[in-house]
């Protein structure tokens, strides 16, 4: 251990702490025991060379995503074999690459909808059926049973799809569905710790199963990146020359031809990469989070009343709209409180030290994996006072309008803070809004509420659930 290195559990020579890594128990909590220990900056090697360091707690997170010098991502065999084994794509691109594709994927993905209230029309379209589903569901069962499994993540990737490819499914499409459970699949496969192990590539060359093993389960995203290459040679095939783009992918291939000559880093693949980690970074997390919302709806029945009458009272016969939001501030409560318990990207993307760096005065050394755990920030009692208590009112103010927390910070702060946010909060909250307003949802009879305990796995879902769902006449 380098000198002023973050105290933390030893492990053995040569493995260090890897084989001790904690499986059975979501990893961010096993890290916040660790912090209960160590402190809020705490250090491990992963193997003999790779230091893993763990930060914990408001103050010692936010130094951190605020210090661009842990701006960088792990680069591992793992890490890379699901972008064709190179750094592509935007969640684990770094330096000037990185700045140049999040810079210009944001920008169009904003001016195609991101964020806007140019894709409130799809949304509400997404949602008008997936009422039309849900209440076709309630209705043919004779106790009103509705099983929840992944009933969100077609209307979630449906809107995403119509900014990036311009196309939209079926709920019921059974090949489209499977491309959906694939990516779910990978993100209840491991944790961030597994996947940064620094595992020789000769290694998985010799056992193939290795990375599967250790939660990495890549071929997963084989069907995907067809499903993308597809849609972008279709893309090519149905546009002539002049034609206005329609979409992202119409956009990026544009931004390809104009850069050709150079040394450019818009290529086929990194277009595809890209779409893959809008797909992984965006599908499971909303639709998990509007999961959490019904969960905790059923769990809280009085706080579901009181959503509902203020949506009824501000909203009358229409379903709720962006518009809305501004007077609706109980329900905005609500959600944030949602997402600050529920926190679906508990440890979100590891970081990496490009150089050495301090960190609440200790050293961490360059090429060391910082694992920022976004879960502790959303649960520091110093922040939140109460944090295990579910309390909406938490975020209002003296005059009853939402107010923010500095420490509710789901999406991450600092340069690589979440590049969906926006996307992401209007999809949350049109759906929660649009459910709360047209169903009532209770636990099944003579059952205790269905568990609001997280998946394990990278990302932080509901388990599956029923629950018994009252179509409201309005
Ligand atoms: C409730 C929903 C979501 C939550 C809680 C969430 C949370 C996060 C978090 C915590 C990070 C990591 C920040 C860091 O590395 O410090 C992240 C990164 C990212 N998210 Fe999201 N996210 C959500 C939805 C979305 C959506 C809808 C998209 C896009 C369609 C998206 C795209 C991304 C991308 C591309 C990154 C990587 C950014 C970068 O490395 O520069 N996310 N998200």
């Amino acid at each position: 251990r380098p000198s002023n290195f973050p105290p933390g559990p030893r492990g053995v020579p040569l493995l260090g702490f890897a084989p001790f890594l904690p499986k059975n128990e979501p990893f961010f909590r096993a890290m916040q025991k660790m912090a209960e220990k160590y402190g809020p900056v705490t250090g491990f090697y992963l193997g003999p060379f790779l230091p893993f360091i763990s930060v914990d707690g408001h103050k010692a997170v936010k130094e951190a995503l605020h210090n661009n010098d842990l701006n960088g991502r792990p680069s591992g065999t793992l890490v890379i074999s699901r972008t064709f084994g190179k750094k592509l794509g935007l969640l684990i691109v770094d330096g000037d690459f990185w700045q140049e594709q999040r810079r210009f994927t944001l920008r169009h993905l904003r001016d195609l909808g991101f964020g806007k209230t140019s894709i409130e029309d799809q949304m509400m379209g997404e949602i008008s059926d997936l009422i039309l589903d849900i209440t076709g569901a309630a209705k043919s069962d004779p106790d009103h049973i509705v099983d929840f499994k992944a009933i969100f993540t077609v209307s979630v990737f449906n809107i995403l799809w119509a900014i990036i490819g311009g196309k939209r499914y079926q709920r019921d499409d059974p090949a489209f569905k499977q491309l959906l459970a694939n990516v779910d699949l990978f993100l209840r496969g491991g944790n961030i710790a597994q996947v940064v192990i620094p595992v020789p590539a000769f290694l998985v060359r010799l056992f193939p199963s290795l990375p599967s093993r250790l939660g990495v389960k890549d071929e997963l995203f084989v069907p995907i990146q067809q499903f993308i290459e597809k849609s972008i040679d279709e893309h090519v095939s149905t546009r002539s020359k002049g034609d206005a783009a329609r979409d992202f992918i119409d956009v990026y291939l544009d931004e390809m031809e104009k850069q050709l000559e150079n040394d450019s880093t818009f290529t086929k693949k990194q277009l595809i990469a890209s779409v893959q980690d809008l797909f992984t970074a965006g599908s499971d997390t909303s639709s998990g989070t509007i999961g959490f919302m019904v969960l905790y709806m059923i769990n809280y029945p009085t706080i579901q009343q009181k959503i509902r009458e203020e949506i009824e009272n501000v909203c009358g016969d229409s379903l709720p709209s962006l518009a809305h939001r501004a007077s609706l501030p109980f329900t905005d409560a609500f959600i944030t409180e949602v997402m600050r318990m529920s926190s679906v990207a508990p440890l979100g993307i590891p970081h990496l030290a490009m150089k050495e760096t301090q960190l609440l005065g200790f050293t961490i050394p360059k090429g060391s994996i910082v694992s920022v755990n976004i879960n502790s920030m959303l649960q520091d009692t110093v922040m939140w006072g109460d944090p295990e208590n579910f309390r909406p009112e938490r975020h209002l103010d003296a005059d009853g309008k939402l107010f923010r927390n500095e420490a509710f910070t789901p999406f991450g702060i600092g340069k690589r803070i979440c590049l969906g946010e926006s996307l992401a909060r209007n999809t949350v909250f049109l759906f929660t809004a649009a459910l709360a307003k047209t169903f009532e949802f209770k636990s099944l009879p003579n059952k205790p509420p269905p568990t609001l305990e997280p998946t394990i796995g990278f990302v932080s879902g509901p388990q599956p659930f029923k629950a018994v769902v009252v179509p409201l006449v309005h």
